[in-house]
């Protein structure tokens, strides 16, 4: 079953296997009857000149079509009625093709909209007590009580407690997923059923603006913007268009001038068959299709221009806890060191660990369950910040901290402490292992500070990732592991993974000037990540891609959340977006291509009877320059409607090299398009030509 639909949804097509690897563009895309059909009506609305204004070319072609049926009305003929037909019916095929792309997020869409229904939520009043007000009704900052058996009333961020959350109608993934404060995990989806225990949950979006809010707006097309390349080749075609308008605006005159009079209606056939429609009808629906093929991949692209620079990306960077690994750091072990009394050492790790609300601090607090440490007096919390790496806390006369080796060894220097000799190889032990080491650190009184031990926090690297990177690497793809982790600990991880590069230490000023490093190198940068310390390099790479387990600010940030929060997902993501370029340049040469040969069947049929020697161009033998004229113009309508399944499925897409894949294409499209409507006219002629008056 597709992703954003978990109950069968009538009009989505036959793709069951939306989440296999590697198969863009050979998924089979419905392209029925009932698709058709229920986007007829939008179609139709579509073919109003002010929604054609966005595409000029289908505007030039509803002009010609008014101006046709002008002509027919006063001056009826079988060849104006049949011009007039299917130039109606080209503008409606070009409307079609769009609609029917929109037409698949629709339905996404309706399934989405379950979850905005209004439920009761519990707030909490400042006093603690809770209040039943409705969940249309919560505001950023509210804090509400969601328990086993409710749905979460809003988007927000876990501040209490941890639980179970069932999100498959959002990420059609049927296994529960950990929701837990403070840590990369905190972030919870309005709608999403609570499974098991209690959280409270600080809103963090305001009504009409939350997440499920853009996923409709964005599977139902009405936030898409026009990427720059599709502006470009947008103005291009506009271009085209008026070029041959002022043409065949002039042949008019010449016609008459050399005694071969043209009437209005052969000139708008021939405009229509010069002008680039195939390419100018599909245009948006290629579009809408690879913003599509995302979405049934789990991925939400919140732009298209997010997608084109997929199809180029150089350089991947990926965060390594909860983005390589799974993210659920669980400390496994405490070690002492510098002759440090192990128990002594317990009390204070759990000391510096009692009011740390991170997935670190809460599951060192379990291992330690039975140190039981005294309470210190005034204590006041150092909270945990990517800058500092550190946390712990500070009472009358006793200082605690734990952290990164790197920065809880300055600290200790810094004021005046020295570091055992044996703090060094344990740090060293954990990380060989893969681990992340926290120093733990105490200043009693006055004295220089003292390093107590080493905390082990152990990682898993996500399964199969190995595999995926290799194939990112054969794609042409770099990829780095950026972490706030020792060097040690990153490299082994990196070699587990099968990462490129690492960057170790690293604090959210370094990953975001690394990102700008590579793209003032002129490279193409992709990030994923999760933390919202990860969130200013999010926002600054080419393609941000945030893990839906992340925080609300990261997801904010990125311009695509990957609803797996799978980040070889990126694998699928270039390939998408390398295919809608493709797809796009093989329609335009097709477009193009096949302009040029209408030509050879229209020029001859208009000026054989004034200029006889015409007559070695007239290589397609039409059968009178009536039929010949109206199989151009059918020929030019339905070359549209046989090219949508192209048009939204894309072309196949296999990895190698952007050159060759271009030479490719140019070759298949260029002289496809050259051959087919000297086929296709001929054929149609040989049928309209037993139409009594053509
Ligand atoms: N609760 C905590 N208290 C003290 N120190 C911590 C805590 N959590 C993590 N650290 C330390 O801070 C370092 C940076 O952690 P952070 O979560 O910011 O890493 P990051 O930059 O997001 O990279 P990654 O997610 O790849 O680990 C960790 O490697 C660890 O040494
Ligand atoms: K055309
Ligand atoms: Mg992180």
């Amino acid at each position: 079953m597709t992703a954003l639909s978990p109950s069968p949804a009538p009009s989505r097509d036959g793709d069951d296997h939306p989440r296999r690897a590697g198969t863009v563009g050979g998924t089979p895309v419905g392209f029925g009857r009932r698709q058709l059909l229920a986007a007829l009506p939008d179609a139709f609305r579509k073919l109003s000149p002010v929604a054609l204004l966005a595409t000029p070319v289908m505007l030039v072609v509803e002009i010609g079509a008014v101006a046709t049926t002008v002509l027919s009305i006063i001056d009826p003929s079988t060849l104006g009625w049949m011009v007039t037909v299917w130039l109606w019916l080209t503008v409606l095929f070009g409307t079609l093709a769009e609609s029917v792309a929109e037409g698949r997020g629709k339905a996404q869409a309706a399934s989405l909209r379950a979850l905005q229904a209004e439920t009761d939520a519990r707030r909490l009043r400042p006093d603690g007590t809770e209040e039943h007000v409705p969940s249309t009704s919560l505001h950023q900052g509210d804090l509400v009580v969601v328990e086993a058996g409710e749905r979460i009333p809003g988007d927000g961020d876990v501040v209490e407690g941890v639980a179970s959350v069932d999100e498959s109608a959002v990420t059609g993934e049927s296994a529960p997923v950990i929701r837990e404060s403070g840590g990369d995990r905190s972030a919870v989806t309005g709608g999403t059923e609570v499974l098991s225990d209690r959280i409270v949950v600080r809103i963090t979006a305001e009504p009409g603006h939350s997440f499920v809010d853009r996923m409709i707006a964005l599977v139902e097309g009405s936030e898409r913007q026009r990427t720059p390349n599709e502006i470009a080749l947008n103005v291009l075609l506009a271009s085209l268009t008026a070029i041959f308008v002022a043409v065949v605006g002039s042949l008019y005159f010449v016609a008459d001038y050399s005694d071969a009079h043209q009437s209005v209606l052969v000139l708008t056939a021939l405009l229509v068959c010069l002008i680039p429609t195939t390419i100018g009808a599909l245009l948006s629906a290629i579009g809408i299709a690879g913003m599509d093929r995302l979405v049934r991949r789990n991925v939400l692209a919140m732009s298209g221009r997010a997608v084109e620079a997929a199809g180029d990306v150089d350089v991947l960077l990926l965060d390594k806890t909860g983005t390589i690994t799974y993210g659920n750091r669980r400390a496994s072990e405490v070690v002492a060191v510098g002759g440090t009394v192990q128990r002594y050492l317990e009390e204070a790790t759990v000391l510096a660990s009692l009011a740390d609300e991170t997935p670190e601090g809460r599951s060192i607090v379990e291992l330690l369950e039975g140190v039981q440490p005294e309470p210190l007096a005034d204590a006041v919390l150092v909270e945990f910040s990517a800058a500092t790496r550190m946390s712990g806390l500070d009472a009358a006369g006793r200082q605690v901290r734990k952290g990164a080796a790197s920065a809880v060894e300055a600290w200790v220097r810094a004021e005046g402490g020295t570091v055992p000799d044996d703090l060094a190889p344990a740090v060293q032990r954990v990380s060989e292992l893969g681990g992340t080491p926290l120093v733990v650190a105490d200043r009693v009184g006055t004295d220089a500070p003292r390093v107590l031990g080493v905390v082990h926090l152990k990682d898993v690297v996500k399964e199969g990732i190995r595999e995926r990177f290799e194939e990112l690497r054969a794609m042409g793809i770099r990829t780095v592991m950026i972490t706030g982790d020792n060097a040690v600990t990153a490299r082994v991880i990196a070699a587990e993974a099968g990462v490129d590069d690492v960057l170790a230490e690293a604090t959210p000023e370094d990953k975001l000037a690394l990102i700008r490093s590579e793209q003032r190198g002129g490279r193409m940068v992709a990030m994923c990540g999760d933390g919202t310390n990860d969130a200013p390099a999010l926002a600054q790479a080419d393609v941000g891609v945030a893990m839906n387990t992340g925080t609300m600010a990261a997801k904010e940030a990125g311009n695509m959340v990957d609803l797996d929060s799978d980040p070889t997902k990126l694998i699928e993501v270039v390939e998408i977006g390398k295919q809608l370029l493709i797809t796009r340049g093989a329609l335009t040469t097709f477009s193009v291509a096949n302009d040029v040969a209408k030509y050879f069947a229209i020029l001859p049929a208009m000026f054989v009877g004034t200029f006889p020697q015409l007559d070695v161009l007239n290589i397609m033998r039409l059968s009178s320059p009536a039929s010949a004229i109206t199989s151009a113009v059918v020929f030019n309508a339905l070359i549209i409607v046989g090219l949508i399944p192209l048009a939204l499925r894309g072309v196949a897409y296999r990895p190698s090299s952007a050159s060759s894949l271009l030479r490719r294409n140019l070759l298949i499209y260029g002289v496809g398009g050259l051959i087919a409507p000297f086929l296709g006219i001929k054929l149609l002629d040989l049928v309209i030509s037993l139409i009594p008056g053509l």
